[in-house]
């Protein structure tokens, strides 16, 4: 569990928030405010809709014309649902780590300059600089620099998610989605990623979709429980975890459902 960072504002601010896939209700009136620089967590039983939720963070639910959305999505102040903001814009500001690791079948080195290049960056100097701070700030420059451009398809599965974590970093977002991102890794790669995303939280604002209630209570400052598309109470992740308002939040930490 983190120590309480002082927090100075709340980067998402979202109010009676409600999700339609068709007419199958998956949100419903989602009150929260997430905190910068900070690591939230989302909790929950399979189908609460935790990634229904954190997609809709950077809006890639507009991907999904079933999708109908209501209420209000602040970002920084700004509606999401209601603003003109450029959706390439919003998600270079806000980047995506996913379960299971996505490399493009490219070299390493094209993989995170990918980003950098269609935001305009040309200069091979500038791209070199970022790709190296990237796969540093991934815990990955290491392992990787003496192979640059070999395909990413040849790192392990860990790499590979580290290698998507540098990815997201390169276009220099302010926040990170995190959907499940250890939930196909082997326990030593799960590890050096929580690591990673310990060592992230001093500079971006982090929101993780965990089925892992260890790996929650380990890495983030304040915790989300949902349960059949209802927040059901979200507050400081040890408070959640040792003395929760609800319980049917208790029941779920306990292993007693879900
Ligand atoms: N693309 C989709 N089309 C229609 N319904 C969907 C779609 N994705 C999710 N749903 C529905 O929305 C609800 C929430 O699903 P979601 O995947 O967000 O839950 P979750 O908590 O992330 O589950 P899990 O832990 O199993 O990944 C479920 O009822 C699910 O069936």
């Amino acid at each position: 569990m983190q120590t309480t960072l002082t927090k100075t504002q709340n980067i998402y601010d979202v109010k009676d928030f409600n999700l339609w896939y068709g007419s199958n209700q998956a949100l419903k009136n989602i009150t929260l405010e997430l905190g910068e620089k900070q690591v939230s967590a989302i909790i929950g039983p399979s189908g609460c809709g935790k990634s229904t939720f954190i997609k809709t963070l950077n809006l890639m639910s507009k991907l999904n014309p079933s999708i109908r959305m209501a209420g209000e999505l602040n970002f920084r102040g700004e509606n999401l649902l209601t603003s003109s903001m450029d959706l390439a814009d919003l998600r270079k500001t806000v980047g995506m780590v996913f379960q299971k690791p996505n490399p493009f079948p490219k070299s390493i080195y094209e993989n995170v300059a990918y980003g950098p290049r269609i935001h305009g960056i040309r200069n091979k100097k500038e791209l070199d600089e970022i790709v190296e701070t990237s796969l540093k700030g991934a815990f990955l420059w290491t392992e990787v620099k003496d192979r640059l451009n070999k395909n990413a398809m040849g790192l392990s599965g860990g790499q590979q998610q580290r290698l998507c974590i540098a990815r997201a970093l390169a276009t220099k977002p302010d926040v990170l989605l995190m959907d499940e991102p250890t939930s196909a890794l082997d326990p030593l790669s799960t590890t050096k990623i929580e690591e990673l995303i310990t060592s992230l939280r001093e500079t971006y604002s982090i929101v993780i979709v965990t089925h892992n209630m260890q790996q929650a209570a380990r890495i983030s400052d304040e915790t989300a429980f949902f349960y059949m598309g209802e927040l059901i109470e979200k507050g400081s992740t040890q408070h959640i975890f040792s003395n929760p308002d609800h319980k049917r939040t208790e029941d779920y930490i306990s292993g007693h459902f879900g």
